[in-house]
């Protein structure tokens, strides 16, 4: 068939034990921190890749110093195209040579995200390059949607989805593969770290917003705004903003790392905090969610993290 075989893997679906008996919940985990890079990035960013090629493309150029320029690197690579990524001073010297692993060219310019970004769109305004933005483009949430559909292969409509923001590309990813399996009425949970909280502003203000810094040891969810796009999705889906403390979302990558035996970014912990505070009761008690049997966590995965980093963490935050 035409199909082109995607550069993402179609990922487990496991029940979590622990999070199950301290929730009194059926807890699923949908595995995306064993994606190829290491986060669900490649299902969008691999979607949005393959259609540029289709249409010409040889030379990717992204501005995320993060997981989405891991993704966009692994794409050119496993594409056989070139890939420049431009990534603001803020980004470790690991991740740098991460990128440059993939074969990727990588470029330095700017103090933050805004001003790689304008630098990466002057790279791609030539014949043959693409931008790939880290999360605001149709294809990278038509390629995120991939994830339900697998979900819904293998378990009935679960009562809720819980995943984390950042700029709301896996959000829109979600929700829009929620409606194309016919789960339009799953609400979803979204939950940020109370000093990235891009989402919870634009509902608060009633449109987007830009926030003035990340105070976030979640980087990865460290977009000043959300995608113009999530306002109407929320019209049309039931999504619940939430908040989590940076130690909330520490700790949770603690337990995660203990019960699961797996490591993932505090940008995951915020998901898996409503799970280890257990934030259902107090959502069900106000009328936001219906009596829940079965949820499913977005396990987002994560590459800026290691033992040594959570511990730096730790202290960082004064954590005993
Ligand atoms: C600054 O970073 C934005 C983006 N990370 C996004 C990200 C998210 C949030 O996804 P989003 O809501 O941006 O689509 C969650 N979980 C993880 C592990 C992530 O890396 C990036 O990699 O450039």
């Amino acid at each position: 068939s035409g199909r082109v075989k995607p550069l993402h893997v179609k990922t487990p679906l496991i029940e979590s034990h622990a999070l199950s008996k301290l929730t009194g919940l059926k807890v699923w985990l949908k595995l995306e921190n064993t994606q190829p890079v290491g986060t669900f990035k490649i299902r969008g960013i691999g979607n949005l890749s393959q259609k540029a090629v289709s249409n010409g493309c040889n030379h990717l150029v992204s501005s995320s110093g993060g997981n989405a320029g891991l993704a966009a690197a692994y794409a050119a690579r496993k594409l056989n195209i070139a890939a420049t990524i431009v990534v603001p001073e803020t980004t470790p010297e690991f991740m740098r040579e991460r990128l440059r692993e993939e074969g990727a060219t990588v470029e330095v310019c700017g103090k933050v995200w805004d001003e790689a970004n304008k630098r990466s769109l002057e790279i791609a305004a030539q014949p043959g390059y693409t931008a790939v933005h880290p999360f605001d483009h149709p294809d990278i949430w038509e390629g995120h949607a991939s994830m339900i559909e697998e979900i819904k292969e293998e378990m009935d409509a679960p009562d809720a989805v819980i995943l984390s923001v950042g700029g709301g590309g896996l959000l829109c990813g979600a929700v829009e593969g929620l409606k194309r399996v016919g789960w339009g009425d799953v609400p979803v949970v979204a939950m940020e770290t109370e000093g990235a909280n891009c989402f919870s502003e634009a509902i608060k203000a009633g449109k987007v917003v830009r926030t003035e810094s990340i105070k976030s040891i979640a980087k990865s969810l460290g977009s000043l705004s959300v995608v113009e796009q999530l306002l109407s999705y929320m019209k049309e889906h039931t999504i619940h903003s939430e908040l989590v403390s940076d130690q909330q979302a520490l700790s949770a990558c603690y337990r995660f790392l203990d019960d699961q035996k797996m490591l993932v970014e505090p940008a995951c912990g915020a998901a898996l905090a409503a799970g280890y505070s257990n934030i259902f009761p107090k959502l069900q008690n106000k009328g936001k969610l219906p009596k829940l049997k079965t949820v499913v966590f977005i396990v987002c995965g994560g590459n800026a993290v290691s033992l040594k980093q959570l511990d730096i963490w730790k202290s960082e935050l004064g954590m005993a």
